[in-house]
C-alpha cells in the first residue's frame, strides 16, 4: 500500500463533554497531511459489560498513558490497516476492556483513523466504512420525556422515544422535534405553577408516573401524526439495570419482580402501541428479554443495549438465547471501529436489526451518522433536539442528499 497512508503523528487533547465533564479528541494525521479528528462521547446509565472510558476513571490519566506508550508505537503504522491498527491498540492497551489506556482513547483514534483515510482517498466516511452501495437513510429516534440517570426526580424509565414513518429525513427529524415540543406545552397545562427542565438530552424531566409519561407521549404523538400526516412510532429505553436493586424493579410507586415486569412491558406494548423497547429487563437476564420477545417480537422491536454493550460474544448469546431482535450500537462500549463493525455482522448475520446510537454526554462529533448508513441502521437515536444531538441529524439530512439522489 502505498506510503500516503502511513501514519504521520497522532495526538490527544482534552475537551468538554454536553454535560460539561471531560472527554478526549484525537487527531490523527497521514503521511499524505489528510487529518482526521474524534471526540468520544459518554455514558451515565452504563452497562456493566462496557470497556471502561479512562484510565482511573480520569481523562488526564488516560492521556498520560496515551503520551507514554501510544504516541510513538503509532508511528510509521499502515493507516488503511482498520482492523490491524485497532488490534495494534489493543495490544498496546494489554487489557480486556481497555483499562490501561481508556476505551474513550481507542474510540477517538480508531474513529479518527477512519476519518483520515476516508479524507485521502476523497470518499466521505460512510462509504469507506460501508462501501460503495446503494444506501438508505435510518429513521431518527429521539428522547422526549426522560429520568432515570439522565435526570433529577424524572419519571423511572430513563428515555420515552418518538420516531415516525417520514422518508425526507429533515421532515422525520422536525416531527420528532415537534412532538418535543407538543410535550412541553401539554405539560405546562397540566403542571401549572410547577418548573419544569430538561435532562442530559434535552428530553422533558416532570414529576409524573412512568404511566402519565407514557399518555401524554401517546396523546402528543397522535396530534402530531394526524397534522403531519404520518406515523408515528412510540419506544423507549427502560435501562432496567438502572432501577434493578436486589431481584427487583423499584419503581417510585411500587416493586416489581422478574414475572410482573415482563407483563408489565407487555402490557405497555399493548395499551400504548410501544414499537421500540430497549433494555427492558436487567442487563445480566437473558431469559427475561426472550419472554419479551417470544411474546410480542413480531410487531415490536426489542432492543439490547446494556444487554450487549455493542460485543459480539454477547449478541452471540442473545441470539443462541433469543433473547431480542434488535441491538444498540455505541461504539464506546466496545473501543474500536473493528470490534463494533463485528458486533454489527454477527447481529445482522442473525436477522437482528441494529440500532445506531448516541451517548447521554455527547460532543459535536456526527460520527454516528456517518455509521448508520455504513451499517444500515434501522433508527439513529440521537434525541430530538440541542446542539450536539442536531450536529448528528443535520449531517444525515445533508447525507441523504447525496446518497438518495
Ligand atoms: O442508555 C442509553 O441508551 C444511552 C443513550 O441514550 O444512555 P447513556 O449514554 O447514559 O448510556
Ligand atoms: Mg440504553
Amino acid at each position: 500500500m502505498d506510503e500516503r497512508f502511513d501514519i504521520k503523528g497522532t495526538s490527544l487533547r482534552i475537551i468538554l463533554d454536553s454535560r460539561g465533564n471531560k472527554t478526549v479528541e484525537a487527531t490523527v494525521i497521514l503521511n499524505s497531511g489528510a487529518e482526521g479528528i474524534c471526540s468520544a462521547p459518554a455514558g451515565a446509565s452504563t452497562g456493566a459489560t462496557e470497556v471502561i472510558p479512562f484510565r482511573d476513571g480520569r481523562a488526564e490519566e488516560s492521556l498520560n498513558f496515551f503520551e507514554r506508550n501510544v504516541r510513538e508505537s503509532l508511528k510509521g503504522f499502515n493507516g488503511f490497516n482498520q482492523t490491524g491498527f485497532d488490534n495494534l491498540l489493543k495490544n498496546i492497551d494489554g487489557t480486556e476492556n481497555f483499562s490501561s489506556m481508556g476505551g474513550n482513547v481507542s474510540t477517538a483514534l480508531s474513529i479518527a483513523l477512519a476519518k483520515a483515510v476516508s479524507k485521502e482517498l476523497g470518499i466521505p466516511m460512510y462509504r469507506y466504512a460501508g462501501g460503495n452501495f446503494r444506501m438508505k437513510a435510518p429513521k431518527p429516534i429521539g428522547n422526549v420525556i426522560g429520568g432515570g440517570k439522565h435526570a433529577i426526580n424524572g419519571t423511572t424509565f430513563q428515555e420515552f422515544l418518538v420516531s415516525n414513518d417520514s422518508s425526507s429525513f429533515l421532515e422525520a427529524i422536525e416531527v420528532n422535534a415537534l412532538v418535543h415540543k407538543r410535550i412541553g406545552q401539554k405539560a405546562k397545562d397540566i403542571m401549572k405553577n410547577v418548573s419544569i427542565g430538561v435532562g442530559d438530552e434535552r428530553a422533558w424531566v416532570l414529576s409524573i408516573s412512568d404511566e402519565q409519561a407514557m399518555q401524554l407521549l401517546k396523546d402528543s404523538a397522535n396530534e402530531i401524526a394526524k397534522e403531519k400526516k404520518v406515523k408515528v412510532y412510540l419506544g423507549f429505553d427502560a435501562a432496567a439495570s438502572s432501577f434493578y436493586e436486589k431481584g427487583k424493579y423499584v419503581y417510585k410507586e411500587k416493586k416489581r419482580d422478574q414475572g410482573e415486569q415482563i407483563q408489565y412491558i407487555i402490557d405497555a406494548h399493548k395499551n400504548y402501541g410501544f414499537y421500540y423497547m430497549e433494555d427492558p429487563m436487567d442487563e445480566a437476564d437473558f431469559e427475561g428479554h426472550a419472554e419479551i420477545t417470544k411474546a410480542i417480537g413480531k410487531n415490536a422491536l426489542i432492543v439490547g443495549d446494556d444487554l450487549y454493550t455493542t460485543n459480539a460474544s454477547r449478541i452471540r448469546k442473545g441470539i443462541e438465547t433469543k433473547a431480542t431482535n434488535g441491538v444498540l450500537i455505541k461504539v464506546n462500549q466496545i473501543g474500536t471501529l473493528t470490534d463494533t463493525w463485528d458486533a454489527v455482522k454477527t447481529a445482522t448475520s442473525a436477522s437482528m436489526e441494529n440500532v445506531i446510537s448516541h451517548r447521554s454526554g455527547e460532543t459535536t462529533d456526527d460520527f454516528i451518522a456517518h455509521l448508520s448508513l455504513a451499517f444500515s441502521s434501522t433508527f439513529i437515536k440521537s434525541g430530538t433536539i440541542g446542539g450536539e444531538r442536531l450536529a448528528k441529524l443535520n449531517e444525515l439530512v445533508r447525507l441523504q442528499e447525496e446518497i438518495e439522489h
